[in-house]
């Protein structure tokens, strides 16, 4: 068990045992929702330590080479956002470095998470963007699923090509070309959420190609789907008794 360095507060120590528990019970959502088998995929949440995001900031994620049934809190590992391990008694997942990269360059992401999903890892293995052809894709992606360039594994190349893709992209998820999904959100659950999504979309895309031609929506639909999803879908309707309180 590594210790962790002087300094931290316990109110930031507190935190990163919180995020062990989000992280740990959002990685049994992977399998649940059939997105990964045996030890494929990881789910990371950033620990907030200053008082807003940045670059001494921390992230929680699973070890390396553990099936899903055997992680729990106490087994989830902490790094800083070089990659580097803070706490944990197993080597940090081995996707760790592309976690890192995007909270290093994304500070508004808080969760990140990578999963094999047969139907989107069946997209990125033919490097084509999943063209926006649903109203739950406009509402969740606000566009096409991108395609992400082809990166080996190990060191900033994932990262680098999640950030590159992503960042000018109203989209969650990337296909990471050759490999597979990578999700973004404001924390894990929303990464997860996402992950769950672009599986889906994938899934319903292909089997209508498999029917026909699909049929394109119009941009500005697109776009008003996106902002109706993003700002009013599911928010508190504001006559209400509890919207006064
Ligand atoms: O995509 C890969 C390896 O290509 C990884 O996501 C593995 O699928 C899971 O690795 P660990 O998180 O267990 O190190």
């Amino acid at each position: 068990m590594t210790v962790f360095p002087q300094g931290y507060p316990q109110a930031v120590l507190d935190q990163i045992e919180r995020t062990r528990a989000v992280v740990a019970t959002l990685h049994a959502e992977l399998p649940r929702w059939g997105l990964v088998v045996w030890t494929a995929g990881n789910v990371s949440q950033r620990v907030v330590v200053g008082s807003e995001p940045g670059p001494d900031d921390l992230l929680v994620i699973k070890p390396s080479g553990v099936t899903y049934d055997e992680l729990t809190p106490e087994s989830m590992v902490v790094c800083d956002l070089d990659g580097t391990l803070v706490d944990g008694t197993r080597s940090p997942s081995s996707d760790t470095a592309a976690h890192a990269y995007v909270y290093r360059h994304l500070p508004h992401v808080g969760g990140v998470v990578h999963t094999h999903s047969t139907y989107a890892t069946a997209w990125a293995a033919r490097g084509e963007p999943v063209p926006c052809v649903l109203t739950m894709m406009a509402d969740e992606f606000g566009g096409d699923v991108p395609v992400g360039p082809f990166a080996l594994i190990g060191d900033d190349s994932i990262g680098r090509g999640i950030v590159e893709t992503l960042r000018d992209s109203r989209s969650p998820a990337v296909l990471m070309r050759n490999h597979g999904p990578f999700t973004i959100g404001t924390d894990a659950k929303a990464a997860v959420k996402a992950a769950v999504m672009v599986e889906e979309v994938a899934r319903t895309v292909h089997i209508a190609r498999q029917l026909g031609d699909t049929v394109p929506i119009a941009q500005s639909d697109i776009d008003s789907l996106y902002a109706r999803y993003q700002h009013v879908y599911g928010q508190q309707p504001t006559n209400t008794p509890e919207s006064d309180s």
